[in-house]
C-alpha cells in the first residue's frame, strides 16, 4: 500500500489521493443520511487534510464544491467540509459489504477497495485506543478528561439510527459521536456538555474524551461520553404511548422540568444577554422564511400569515433574557433512563453556521422546538390526535414553569413566533431529507398562518 502522510493544504503532491478516491466519494457522499447538500449536486471534491490513523485507515477532511445555480441571481451554493474515515484494503470481507464505497481505479490506491471504516470493528477499536491515550497524529489532537478512566477492549458497534452524524457505542459504556459536517471552531456538543458538567448538571452526559483538528482550521471532530444504557428516547416513548393509548402527560411534565433545569444551568455556565425579541430577530426569521419559500414553493401562499407571527415579536411583552440554549430540542434529543430525563446533542440546528448556534438566544426557541415535537408525534397516528398533543404541550409548559420562574403559556405571541420559525426550519429539513414527512410541518404552517393558535 502506498505510504500516506498528512498533506498540508496547497502542497503539491505527486500522487494525489483524490485521483483514487475523488470519483468514488462524489457518488457515495450524497447518498449518506448525514450529507447536508442533497439539494446541490457535488461537482467538485477537494482534499483538505489526510492522515493515516493506523495502517489501512485514513482520516480525511474533504470539501464539497457545487455548480452555480442557473437561475438569475442564483449564485453558487456554499460547499461543506466533511469528516471521513476510509478503510483501504485489497479485499473486503462480505461482513463489511454494506460499508463498501468502491474500488479505486487509478491514483496511488489503484486496485484497492475503499470502504467506510466506521463499520469495521478493528478501526473502531483502534480509534478508541487513540482516545484512551491522548496525543497527536498529524493535525489531529486526541484529548481527554484526566480524571476519566476508559477501559480497553470495549466491543464497538455502529449505531444504525437515522442521524446527522455517526456514532459508535463501546460495550454499552461509552458513545463516540463523529461529526460528519465539520465547521471551524469548538462544536457546541463538546463545549456545552463540558460547561454543564462544570455546573454539576447531571441531566447531560459529560464529555470524557474528544478529538479535534488544527488544520486547515481548528475544529472539533468527535466526542466520547458515557452511554446511558437501557435509555429510550422521548420520540420512541411518545409513539409507544400513542399506540397503547397510555397517558404521556406525566412524562411531558417531567420533561418540562428537565428542560428548565438545563436552561438554568446554561444560564449560569455562559453569559446571558438582553432579551432576544427585537426587530432584528423578526427580520432574521422573515429572511429564513423567504429563503425556505424559494426552496419549497408550497410555503408561498402562507408567507403573509407567517410574517404576521414574526411581527408579534416586536409588539408583545419581551420574553426571558437571551442565553445559551440547546437549539434543536425535540423528542429525539431527550433520553429517559431510570426515572429521569437526560438531554443530548447540543449541536443546534445543523444547517445554521456554528457561530450563530453559539450565540445567546431566547430559551423560548427550545420550548417551541419541543412543543412542535409533540405535534409531530401526534401526527404519526391515524386519525391524527390533536388532543394528545395539546395535553402534552400543556403539561410540558406547566413542568417548565414550575422550575424556570416564567410560564411559556403566558407568552403566546412569543411562542407563536418561535414555533413558526421552527416549523419553517422543519419544512426545509423535511424537503431536503425526508420529503414523505413534509405534510407534518406543513400542517403546522397552515395552522400557524391561518388560525395562529
Ligand atoms: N449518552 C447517550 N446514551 C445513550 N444513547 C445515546 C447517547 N447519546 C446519543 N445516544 C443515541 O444516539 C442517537 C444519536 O445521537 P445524537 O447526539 O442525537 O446524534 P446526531 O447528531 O447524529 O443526531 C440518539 O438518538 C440516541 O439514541
Ligand atoms: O439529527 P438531529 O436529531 O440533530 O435533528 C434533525 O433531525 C430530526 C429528525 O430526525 C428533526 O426533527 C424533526 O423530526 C422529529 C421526528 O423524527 C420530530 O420529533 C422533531 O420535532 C422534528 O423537528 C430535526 O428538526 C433535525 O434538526
Amino acid at each position: 500500500m502506498p505510504k500516506t502522510a498528512f498533506l498540508r493544504p496547497g502542497r503539491t503532491v505527486v500522487d494525489d489521493p483524490m485521483a483514487s478516491f475523488g470519483g468514488l466519494l462524489r457518488e457515495w457522499l450524497p447518498r449518506q443520511r448525514w450529507f447536508a447538500g442533497k439539494d446541490r449536486p457535488v461537482t467538485e471534491l477537494g482534499l483538505l487534510s489526510m492522515t493515516e490513523l493506523f495502517p489501512g485507515c485514513l482520516h480525511l477532511l474533504v470539501q464539497t464544491g457545487h455548480a452555480p445555480v442557473p437561475a438569475p441571481g442564483g449564485g453558487t451554493p456554499a460547499g461543506d467540509c466533511y469528516q471521513l474515515l476510509l478503510g483501504v484494503r485489497q479485499h473486503l470481507s462480505p461482513r463489511l459489504g454494506r460499508a463498501l464505497i468502491g474500488r479505486a481505479e487509478q491514483g496511488p490506491y489503484a486496485g484497492m477497495t475503499v470502504y467506510d471504516a466506521l463499520h469495521d470493528p478493528r478501526s473502531a477499536h483502534l480509534l478508541l485506543e487513540r482516545l484512551r491515550q491522548p496525543g497527536a497524529a498529524g493535525p489531529l489532537r486526541f484529548e481527554r478528561d484526566p480524571a476519566a478512566v476508559v477501559p480497553a477492549g470495549l466491543p464497538p458497534r455502529l449505531l444504525d439510527a437515522e442521524q446527522s452524524n455517526s456514532s459508535l457505542v463501546y460495550g454499552d459504556e461509552y458513545i463516540l459521536k463523529l461529526f460528519r459536517r465539520v465547521q471551524p471552531g469548538i462544536n457546541p456538543d463538546l463545549e456545552v456538555p463540558g460547561a454543564l458538567a462544570g455546573q454539576g448538571c447531571r441531566r447531560v452526559p459529560a464529555p470524557v474524551a474528544w478529538f479535534r483538528t488544527t488544520c486547515p482550521q481548528e475544529a472539533t471532530l468527535g466526542v466520547l461520553q458515557p452511554y446511558l444504557r437501557d435509555a429510550s428516547d422521548g420520540w420512541a416513548l411518545a409513539l409507544r404511548a400513542l399506540s397503547t393509548g397510555d397517558d404521556f402527560t406525566a412524562q411531558a411534565l417531567q420533561l418540562g422540568r428537565a428542560t428548565a433545569d438545563v436552561h438554568l444551568a446554561l444560564a449560569s455556565a455562559f453569559p446571558t444577554g438582553p432579551h432576544d425579541e427585537s426587530a432584528r430577530t423578526a427580520a432574521a426569521m422573515a429572511e429564513r422564511l423567504d429563503s425556505a419559500a424559494r426552496c419549497v414553493p408550497a410555503l408561498k401562499p402562507f408567507v403573509p400569515g407567517l410574517l404576521g407571527a414574526f411581527g408579534a415579536l416586536v409588539a408583545c411583552d419581551p420574553g426571558p433574557p437571551a442565553q445559551r440554549i440547546h437549539g434543536d430540542l425535540h423528542l429525539g434529543q431527550v433520553l429517559r433512563a431510570g426515572r429521569e430525563w437526560f438531554v443530548i446533542d447540543f449541536e443546534g440546528e445543523p444547517s445554521k453556521p456554528l457561530a450563530e448556534r453559539r450565540t445567546a438566544q431566547s430559551p423560548v426557541r427550545d420550548v417551541a422546538g419541543m412543543l412542535r415535537s409533540f405535534d409531530y408525534a401526534a401526527r404519526q397516528r391515524r386519525p391524527w390526535r390533536p388532543e394528545w398533543a395539546r395535553r402534552c404541550r400543556e403539561a410540558f409548559c406547566a413542568g417548565y414553569a414550575s422550575r424556570a420562574g416564567w410560564d411559556p403559556r403566558k407568552k403566546h405571541g412569543l411562542l407563536r413566533a418561535y414555533e413558526t420559525d421552527r416549523a419553517v426550519y422543519e419544512v426545509l429539513y423535511e424537503a431536503r431529507h425526508r420529503p414523505d414527512w413534509l405534510p407534518v410541518p406543513m400542517a403546522a404552517i397552515e395552522r400557524l398562518a391561518v388560525r395562529g393558535d
